[in-house]
């Protein structure tokens, strides 16, 4: 028989890459990734707006771009005749959200609103709207209502509502003016099918939606803002799809201008970090997945609901069927040490690069390899894009304790790195204590694979074995799985995301084992994080919030 193909598209904070992938067994036939042309938007509009502080914007355009010049890649680099592909997936950055007119076309597009900030898509990490998030935490907590606790007790700034309310606030006309918000993940859906068909991971972990009980209720948008009464109907959309299920086809259109069939199966979206636990091979509960790159996602099943404090959300179905899915993260993780290299290095170590013909980050990585645990004595808090779990607080900020004039950049970024370690440990000991046990540690995303020194600092400052995922595209793959669930067995795919788990996924033989002596000193260094993140976390110190608003007065 001839063998059968699928299709994933995962589109990242800086890119979106494509797999074309054998349904068989999950090789990966070929790959290709297109960085975003105009890159995340933190300053300024492209025609020179000036953005104010937390801000993060993305131009819808680059998805289409993304499809346009990684679908091709794959199939000239493949060779496989589009026929035998039998289904196509996505998966994205969320609450990645942007408003549409009724023809779906995004405000941002249009000329008369291409110069207003709010008409633009704004990507997960637009932290914007922590007052409109703090108001949503305080209503929902004084009315009692239900689902807060699914939602860690505590709203983000990164998810659809406070978003909203942000522009109903600051640009009421856009608001009026959109049909309706759409996560750009269901845009390109809809591109692709004609269909909008809601992801119900993305609706179910950022916008507050329950399989049982649908969105909260108008009365609670009502106590909101009068005008978000109605938002659930008006804005958002009531067509909810399971992960797994077929958006629809592709169309003519779309099918000629990629060189794909038309008619091909095209799977409901998924969000980036959830899609990757099948590509992994994990099917079963508490087996908890870091999925490491800009930002770490921390996504585990079990067969309990539980509430857990701090968590991003729990969403029955929302990572496998027949579970309940976890998502606890941390929304700055190798954006440290981007930040670090790009600000923070001298050009000597560039030089020294360049003449070994390594990276950067590799360079800086040898260097901090040979230090000893503690030598530097810096002590790091992992908040440069504040603080997702468990703290969901965005007007958190980093730092650094211990620098002297000895210090040394290698020293830095190790700490960088090491306190992205803790904070892991946190949502982990948070899970536990919480009564979801984390029963094994599994890694994937750009970071599991490039760098081995940080994944063993995981290990040793978690004291577990870390299981590293075999694809270096895993939420690319994960997005095949289920483009080839949507095709379905007869069409030479899968008939569930378990089945296609069992035959595409799995993860390598090389494990990283914690080291006693280096966990014993990760556990005092551990404590001294335990103390800072408090402090400065939950209201001993609240300097960093009064540092944010004389910046914001200042930038004003
Ligand atoms: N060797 C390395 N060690 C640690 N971090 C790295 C290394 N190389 C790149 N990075 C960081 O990895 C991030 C990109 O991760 P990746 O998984 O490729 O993308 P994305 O999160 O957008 O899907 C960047 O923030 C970059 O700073
Ligand atoms: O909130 C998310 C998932 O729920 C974001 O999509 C994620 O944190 C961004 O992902 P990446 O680091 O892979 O770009």
């Amino acid at each position: 028989m001839k063998k059968k193909y699928a299709i994933g598209v995962d589109y990242g904070t800086q890119s979106g890459r494509a797999v074309l992938v054998d349904v068989s067994d999950g090789t990966v036939a070929a790959q290709s990734t297109k960085p975003y042309t105009h890159g995340v938007m933190e300053e300024y509009l492209p025609d020179g707006t000036r953005l104010s502080p937390d801000w993060a914007l993305e131009h819808p355009l680059d998805y289409l771009e993304v499809l346009d010049v990684t679908i091709p890649a794959v199939l000239r680099d493949s060779g496989v005749d589009p026929e035998d592909i039998i289904g196509l997936s996505i998966d994205f950055t969320a609450c990645t959200v942007m408003p549409v007119d009724r023809e779906g076309t995004p405000l941002c597009l249009r000329e008369e609103w291409e110069h207003v900030p709010h008409a633009w898509l704004k990507l997960w990490k637009h932290h914007a709207a922590q007052e409109e998030a703090n108001i949503c935490t305080r209503v929902a907590g004084e009315r009692g209502e239900t689902f807060l606790s699914r939602y860690g007790g505590r709203v983000s700034s990164e998810w659809m509502i406070p978003k909203l309310m942000e522009i109903l606030k600051e640009a009421p006309e856009v608001y009026e003016q959109a049909d309706r918000f759409v996560e750009a993940a269901d845009w390109v859906i809809f591109k692709l099918t004609g269909q909008e068909k809601r992801s119900g991971c993305a609706a179910g972990y950022k916008a507050f939606w329950n399989k049982r009980e649908g969105y909260p209720s108008s009365d609670f948008f009502k106590s909101l803002d009068t005008r978000l009464e109605h938002v659930a109907e008006e804005k958002l959309g009531r067509e909810v799809c399971p992960q797994g299920a077929k958006a629809g086809e592709l169309t003519n259109e779309a099918a000629d201008r990629l060189g794909l069939r038309a008619g091909m199966a095209v799977g409901v979206a998924n969000v980036d970090a959830h899609v990757s636990l099948p590509a992994v091979g994990i099917t079963e509960p508490n087996k908890l997945l870091m999925i490491m790159g800009t930002s770490t996602c921390g996504i585990m099943c079990s067969r309990e609901e539980k509430m857990v404090p701090g968590i991003c959300g729990v969403v029955e179905d929302g990572v496998l069927p027949g579970l309940y899915g976890y998502e606890a993260g941390q929304p700055c993780v190798g954006d440290h040490f981007e930040w670090f290299v790009k600000n923070c290095v001298p050009a000597s170590y560039y030089q020294e690069a360049d003449r070994q013909n390594i990276s950067i980050h590799e360079l800086l990585t040898g260097k901090a390899s040979r230090l000893k645990i503690g030598e530097s004595g810096l002590l790091a808090l992992d908040w440069w894009n504040g603080n997702r779990s468990v703290l969901v607080d965005a007007d958190l900020t980093g730092m650094i304790l211990g620098l002297t004039l000895t210090t040394k950049p290698e020293e830095i970024y190790r700490a960088l790195i090491e306190a992205t370690a803790y904070g892991m440990r946190t949502i982990i000991d948070n899970f536990e204590q919480a009564g979801v046990p984390v029963k094994e540690l599994y890694a994937c995303g750009g970071i599991s694979k490039k760098n081995a020194m940080m994944m063993q600092i995981y290990a040793d400052v978690t004291n577990r074995e870390i299981f590293i995922g075999v694809s270096d595209q895993s939420p690319a793959l994960g997005s095949a799985m289920f483009g080839a669930v949507a095709a379905g067995k007869k069409n030479g795919g899968y008939d569930t995301i378990f089945e296609a788990a069992k035959a595409m996924g799995r993860v390598e033989e090389r494990t990283y084992r914690p080291n006693p002596e280096h966990t014993a000193v990760y556990d005092r260094l551990y404590q001294e994080f335990k103390t800072l993140h408090d402090y400065f976390g939950r209201g001993g110190n609240d300097v960093m919030k009064r540092l944010k608003k004389i910046k914001a007065e200042a930038r004003r």
